[in-house]
């Protein structure tokens, strides 16, 4: 059976040692209590630190033993590499620099270097547990480079990785020394998932600009596979919530509660202590809206949890100094005996009593400078069985892109947030009725059962997409055979490609010429008489005419406009019309005038505009730009427009290589071919060929109609010099 490993750098359990010996709880933050609710079944096991330094082997197996009793293997973790991985890297450089605070990022190499030991140290953890057809779940910033790892030591694992914060704009990103190799790591798997639309497209964004590959719908092609990128927000398991919030502990405690707060009423504010959180804004807001609004004094509390966290971290203790400031000052300055303005805890709440307290909340603010997503605002909506009830929520939360219903504010502007509280207090009942109904529909339907079925639906749908178009590799086995079969024939045809495939591909096509050791290869093949050796091309002929023209070869150029057999002249495919170029080609100047380095190629039937020189992201938007503008353009009309590989093509359609091919074949009737070729406009050819023709892509392990695949024009050469 086939099982899920889950692997984060926390367990939704943590292990403490107390007075009595060593107890377990559960962890804070949205990953453990998101993901906390469906890990358990079917055999699955969660992979992560324990939030414990153990002392010795002995207190290692307890540990151990007690968790693999609820599905979990603990990764035990040293105080230094808490202090670098955790502390260091993680918490003082990525999540600063994800979350737009990039000033306050470190750039230190020890904590890079510590970053991938503990990377490597998950990877073998996860290698014990993961059996060959387990799905591999790995979540979150702690673990970038996790995947390609996995992917390294397993190549044919089934691997998905989610991002639990923002994927910052490719500005911050490009900021990191180790830019690189983050976005490799992420690539190691088969499925990306992000919480929104927006952290989905800077990571595409960065890809394309800093590692060179594009995407299409979301779809990467590296070298090796083909990844799929996705935005999948996370929801919350919605029953255990409701259930929680209509429990009679949670009853208990809302009476004793009330009872203390008397007639107050209540805005609540849960979060872990947090500079991202916007804590500090928030308590300056609602001393505003005292001072704008001085009905409410003695009127509203603000109840406000704070949950400590990363506390070795040196932001963090600062903004724990400013807090306790801040709630100092508000509450001498307005308290009375009978009411205190802010009810501020820090320390975490089990789930019956958050639940009371969001039961009790008039208002929940949840105003974060940044948030990945954030359950807290989730969680109050759930919690919300009367549909009574206000959520002012940050326009930057990944929630916010939900949750359209709830108050949606701009957390730097305190006075619009002073102005929401008020609003939320006032609020008719029937509009904080309607505005819950819609957010509850919601929140029940995209809850994170919900969430893991789409994300798990998706990665399978991923794997199977690498497999469908999959080439498998030219095994030593398979090349006997070709020869053997090489050897055994008469009429042999080879259509070779040239551009990637003879030659290695060059930002300068001029500078593609062959060289003396292709010359003399080819020279060799085309002088065994029962070769018939043919160069398929979508250059122009006058350049391959003077480059190879010299040699008794066959060519086909212009993606099979042209040809020409050995020792004729070139003859066109069939009557052609070039008079539509004066018109298609003031539009491609236009765009390379919109669009530096980009440049137009001119052949006699086709024209291309190329952007391989352009900056890589406006080169793609443009190309798909002036792709739309020509195909509307040429509707009704006998051209074509197609996308190659950094190019836009424009032709007569109905010829290409593949018709081209065909014809050669009939004509020649060969009892062997063979074809090589690299680019999308080679796939016409494999796919005109009979099914036995030896079809060979070149690429590392390339998605092709092809049959086998080669890794670059270097293997071609080496095979067509085993054929002599
Ligand atoms: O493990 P800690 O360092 O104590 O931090 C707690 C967790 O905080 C982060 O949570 C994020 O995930 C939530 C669920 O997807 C999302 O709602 C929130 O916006 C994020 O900040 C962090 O990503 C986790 O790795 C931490 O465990
Ligand atoms: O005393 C508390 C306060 C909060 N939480 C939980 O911590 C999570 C916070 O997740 P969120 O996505 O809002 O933010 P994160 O901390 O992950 O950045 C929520 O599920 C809360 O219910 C908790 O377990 N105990
Ligand atoms: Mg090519």
């Amino acid at each position: 059976m086939s099982r899920t490993i889950i692997v984060s750098n926390r367990l939704p359990t943590k292990a403490l040692r107390t007075d009595d010996g060593l107890a377990f709880q559960p962890s804070e933050g949205g990953l453990a209590t998101g993901l906390g609710s469906i890990y358990r079944a079917d055999g699955n096991v969660w992979v992560g630190w324990p939030g414990l330094f153990v002392e010795d082997e002995a207190e290692a197996t307890f540990v151990t033993e007690q968790l693999a009793a609820d599905s979990m293997a603990p990764v035990f973790l040293t105080e230094d590499e808490i202090r670098d991985y955790y502390e260091g890297f993680s918490n003082g450089t990525l999540w600063p620099t994800f979350h737009y605070f990039a000033q306050l990022a470190v750039y230190e190499e020890d904590m890079w270097k510590a970053y991938v030991a503990v990377n490597e140290k998950f990877c073998r953890a996860v290698l014990e547990q993961a059996g060959p057809d387990d799905t591999i779940w790995v979540h979150d910033y702690q673990l970038l480079l996790l995947p390609e790892m996995l992917r390294a030591a397993r190549p044919q694992a089934t691997i998905g990785f989610f991002l639990h914060i923002p994927f910052p704009s490719y500005e911050l990103i490009r900021v990191l020394p180790w830019r690189t190799e983050l976005l490799q790591g992420m690539l190691g798997a088969d499925l990306i998932g992000f919480h929104t639309f927006g952290y989905m497209r800077h990571f595409l964004s960065a890809v394309s600009q800093l590692l060179g590959l594009p995407n299409q719908h979301g779809q990467i092609e590296t070298p090796t596979r083909s990844v799929l990128v996705d935005a999948f927000p996370m929801g919350i398991d919605h029953q255990r919530y409701a259930d929680a919030a209509a429990s009679e502990a949670a009853d208990a405690h809302v009476r004793e509660y009330r009872e203390a707060l008397k007639e107050v009423r209540v805005i609540l504010s849960i979060d872990r202590l947090d500079y991202t959180k916007g804590i500090a804004q928030r308590l300056r807001a609602f001393e505003l809206l005292l001072l704008r609004y001085p009905e409410w004094r003695g009127q509203v509390s603000l109840l406000m949890v704070v949950v400590p966290s990363r506390d070795q971290v040196a932001q963090y203790a600062d903004l724990k100094v400013e807090i306790d400031e801040l709630v100092g000052r508000i509450n001498a300055q307005y308290r009375t005996i009978a009411w205190n303005p802010v009810h501020y805890f820090y320390r975490s709440f089990p789930l019956e009593e958050l639940a009371a307290f969001y039961r009790l909340a008039e208002v929940a603010l949840v105003t974060p400078m940044r948030d990945g997503m954030n359950l807290v605002a989730k969680e109050y909506v759930a919690s919300k069985a009367d549909q009574r009830g206000v959520l002012i929520l940050s326009e930057r939360a990944g929630a916010a892109r939900e949750l359209s219903d709830a108050l949606i504010i701009n957390p730097t502007d305190t006075g619009q947030l002073a102005e929401a509280m008020h609003e939320a207090l006032v609020m008719p009942e029937e509009d904080q009725i309607a505005r819950m109904t819609n957010m509850q529909a919601l929140v029940r339907q995209y809850d994170v059962f919900a969430w893991t079925k789409l994300f798990m639906d998706r990665l399978a749908h991923a794997k199977s997409q690498q497999q469908t178009l999959a080439t498998t590799k030219l095994t030593p086995a398979a090349t006997q055979q070709l020869k053997q079969d090489y050897h055994a024939t008469e009429r042999r045809l080879l259509l070779l490609d040239y551009d990637g495939t003879l030659a290695p591909f060059n930002a300068n096509p001029q500078r593609a010429k062959p060289d003396e050791e292709l010359r003399l290869l080819l020279r060799a093949l085309t002088d065994e008489p029962r070769n018939r050796v043919v160069i398929i091309s979508g250059r122009d002929r006058a350049t391959l005419q003077e480059w190879l023209g010299h040699l008794p070869l066959d060519f086909i150029a212009e993606h099979g406009v042209w040809l020409r057999g050995q020792g004729e002249e070139w003859s066109l495919f069939q009557e052609l019309r070039a008079d539509w170029k004066q018109d298609i080609r003031p539009v491609l100047e236009l765009y390379v005038s919109r669009t530096a380095g980009s440049f137009i190629e001119e052949k006699d039937y086709s024209l291309v505009w190329h952007y391989r020189r352009a900056d890589a992201e406006l080169g793609a938007s443009r190309a798909r730009e002036l792709t739309s503008h020509l195909t509307f353009m040429a509707s009704n009309t006998e051209l074509q427009v197609m996308e190659g590989n950094k190019v836009v093509e424009i032709k007569t359609a109905g010829i290409n290589k593949g018709t081209a091919a065909a014809r050669t074949v009939s004509s020649y009737h060969p009892d062997f071919i063979l074809a090589i070729g690299d680019d999308r406009t080679d796939e016409d050819t494999f796919r005109a060929l009979p099914p036995d023709a030896y079809t060979l892509k070149v690429g590392s392990a390339p998605r092709s109609l092809a049959r086998f695949h080669v890794d670059g024009p270097a293997a071609v050469r080496g095979l067509l010099r085993e054929l002599l």
